[in-house]
This record gives structure tokens, C-alpha cells and sequence, in this order.
């Protein structure tokens, strides 16, 4: 039996034992044995339960991890926005693994994860924080929720641990053109004046990893760490969305300052406030956008539009409707905003915009 299984038994027989005198002892040892468990759960991991409690699979539109320290709403928010329940509880890691729940916006299904908080060494496998950090690998964008009662300091913490793990949030990867090639030295070159790293550097860096034989470009002004994570090429650039929550704890100047910071929103998971608000943010932060089909002399299908990505293309568009339709194309006609006329008669490149409408001319 795994350790959660032991955990949800022992939960179980306690939810079961009538509390009086008789029982006290029995469920005083319960308690205990739960605590242990909970403890040896929260231990660095050991080999074989690495994963348990966390393989979710991915489902739906796009994936939202929730990350943040213990007891800061993280489950609440959950239950508030899904219809999946997760325990909420004013103790701290009321939450053990990996909970999935469906937010349904604007037609999309975005998948949210609830995870166990994490704290500070959490990368080097405090707590459950290895597990949590490998699921927000996963994801397509953090949700990094925290407590508006407390100092900003917690917001620095966590993102110093997902530092340390290759996460990077709100940047982009750095446009740095990297092959390692079997022969022929380093060739390094740039498209730009460089102000933070010289073609020394590149090379000292390069040899530490034992790179001779490599072609780099540097297309803008980047630092030693930007290369560094290009040759490490095992990083992943996450959006990033910092949520304040327990604002109905604070004074209305507080939520003010708080609310004005670039990337933040601020709600009350509790007293449900901002949360329209979050979801809005949520879906332009995904970069999800709706495009509708037409059939020709139909009004458009407004019930079922399709769910992509900002900056998909015509042809994208086509084979998410069917895999052949992109072979049989001739034109399509587009009506929206990102057409000068509506409609207007378009190619497979022509890039679609949110909410615009398309009908596909077949050969
Ligand atoms: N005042 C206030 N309390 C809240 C709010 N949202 C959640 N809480 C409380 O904060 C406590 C922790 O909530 P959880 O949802 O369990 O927090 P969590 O982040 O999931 O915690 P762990 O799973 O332990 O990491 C509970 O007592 C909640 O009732 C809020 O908007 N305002
Ligand atoms: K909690
Ligand atoms: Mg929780």
C-alpha cells in the first residue's frame, strides 16, 4: 500500500469513530500515524514514489498549474472556479498531490492543477516540491497565487526555486542561434552591438561544457546566463500570472498598490471578488483566441467556435477542423479584425484574430 492510500485509510476509519471517551486513545494513535505519514509524504523523495499522486493527464485547451505556499487559497480557488472539490483547510499542506479541475471559459476547457504548496528549498526536494515543480513544467502557464496578507518577499522566493529548476517566467527564450557541429572551432557571430558578453566569454562558456566545435549567432543583447540557458536547451519559458488573494483582509489602499503591479490581479477566493476579472486575464495570458466556422449561406456557428493559439494561420485552422481540408483548400473568406474588409478572401498564411468568422472555399 502506498503511503496516500495508507493516509486516505486512516482518514477514512477516523471520519467513522464516533468521538467520546471510549475512543480517545484510538483516535489520538490515528492521528498520529496520520501525522506520520503526512510527514514521510512531505520528506524528500525517495526513489519509487516519486510520482504518486501526481500523473494527471493532460486534458483540453491548455494547462494551468497553480503554485504557491502553503495555505494561501490554492485549493480554494480551485473549488471556487471548477466544479471538482479540493479540501481547503487553514492547516498547512492540506493538499498532497496533483488535483485536476476544468475551468470552462469562452468555449475553451483550460485545465487547472491544484498542487501541494511549496516553500523555500522546495527544488532541492523539501516538502513535495520537486513533484510540484515538475508538473508546472508541464503546464502553459503558472498561476502563482499569494497571500495578500503576507510580505512580497514570498513572491521572490518562489520564483528564485523554479529559478533554480530551469523554469523562466513572463521571458522569452533568448534569440540566440546555437549548433554544436563535428568540427570547424567556434564560429561565433551577432546581429547586434553586444554590451553583456564578448566572444571570449562565449567561448570560455562554451568550453566549461565541453563545447569546441559549435556555430552561434547572437540575434540581440544578451547575457552569459541567457547563453547559458541555451546551451543547457532543457529550459522552459512559462507565462506567468501573480494572484493576490485574502484581499478582504487588507485596506482598500492595499489592494490598490497591490492591483497596479504589472502581471498581478487581486481577488478574494472567499468573498469570490475579481474573479471575472482573473478569468479574463487568465485567457489573454494563454494566448487563447476563438475563431468560428461558416458554411456558405449559413450564419455562423456561434455555439462551437474552435479554440487555438494567437498567431496561428488559416492553415492551422484548417486542419483543426479535418486533417485533409488544408489539401483541398482554394481560399477562404474571413470576417473579423484581422482582415481590413469583412469578409475578405485569404490564403492559408493569412494570420486569424480572436472571435473572427471563417468559411473555407474548397478546390
Ligand atoms: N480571508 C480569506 N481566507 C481565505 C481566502 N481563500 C482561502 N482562504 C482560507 O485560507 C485557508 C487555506 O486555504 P486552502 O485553499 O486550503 O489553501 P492552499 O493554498 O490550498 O493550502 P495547502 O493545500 O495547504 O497548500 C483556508 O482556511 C481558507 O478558508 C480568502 O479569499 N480570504
Ligand atoms: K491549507
Ligand atoms: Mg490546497
Amino acid at each position: 500500500m502506498g503511503i496516500l492510500e495508507k493516509i486516505s485509510e486512516i482518514e477514512k476509519e477516523i471520519s467513522r469513530t464516533q468521538k467520546n471517551k471510549a475512543t480517545e486513545y484510538h483516535l489520538g494513535l490515528l492521528k498520529a500515524k496520520l501525522a506520520k505519514y503526512r510527514s514521510q509524504l512531505l520528506e524528500p523523495s525517495k526513489k519509487g514514489e516519486k510520482g504518486e499522486g501526481f500523473d494527471v493527464l493532460k486534458s483540453g485547451d491548455a494547462r494551468v498549474a497553480l503554485i504557491g505556499f502553503p495555505s494561501v487559497g490554492k485549493s480554494t480557488l480551485l473549488s471556487t472556479l471548477t466544479k471538482t472539490e479540493s479540501e481547503a483547510a487553514s492547516y498547512e499542506f492540506t493538499t498532497l498531490t496533483c488535483i485536476p479541475g476544468v475551468i470552462d471559459y469562452n468555449g475553451a476547457n483550460i485545465q487547472l492543477l491544484d498542487l501541494p504548496g511549496i516553500i523555500e528549498g522546495a527544488a532541492q526536494g523539501k516538502g513535495r516540491g520537486r513533484q510540484v515543480i515538475a508538473v508546472a513544467r508541464t503546464a502553459d502557464l503558472v498561476l502563482m497565487m499569494l497571500d495578500a496578507t503576507k510580505k512580497d518577499v514570498h513572491k521572490d522566493l518562489l520564483e528564485r526555486e523554479l529559478e533554480s529548476v530551469g523554469i523562466r517566467l513572463n521571458k522569452q527564450k533568448p534569440n540566440i542561434y546555437f549548433k554544436i557541429k563535428k568540427g570547424g572551432g567556434i564560429s561565433f557571430n551577432s546581429t547586434c552591438p553586444l554590451t553583456k558578453i564578448d566572444e571570449k566569454l562565449v567561448q570560455l562558456i562554451l568550453h566549461e561544457y565541453k563545447i569546441f566545435n559549435a556555430e552561434v549567432l547572437f540575434r540581440e543583447d544578451c547575457t552569459a546566463d541567457e547563453l547559458i540557458d541555451v546551451i543547457c536547451a532543457n529550459r522552459v519559458y512559462l507565462p506567468c500570472l501573480y494572484v493576490y488573494n485574502k484581499i478582504d483582509q487588507i485596506s482598500i489602499e492595499e489592494v490598490d498598490r497591490i492591483a497596479r503591479m504589472p502581471t498581478s490581479v487581486v481577488v478574494s477566493c472567499n468573498m469570490k471578488l475579481n474573479l471575472d476579472y482573473l478569468l479574463q486575464v487568465l485567457w489573454e495570458f494563454l494566448s487563447l483566441i476563438r475563431v468560428y466556422t461558416k458554411k456558405p449561406g449559413q450564419p455562423p456557428d456561434f455555439s462551437d467556435g474552435l479554440i487555438l493559439r494567437k498567431g496561428v494561420t488559416v492553415e492551422h485552422v484548417c486542419h483543426a477542423i479535418h486533417r485533409t481540408l488544408a489539401a483541398q483548400f482554394k481560399y477562404a473568406l474571413v470576417w473579423g479584425t484581422s482582415t481590413k474588409y469583412s469578409p475578405q478572401r485569404v490564403g492559408l498564411s493569412h494570420i486569424m484574430a480572436d472571435e473572427d468568422v471563417i468559411q473555407v472555399v474548397k478546390k
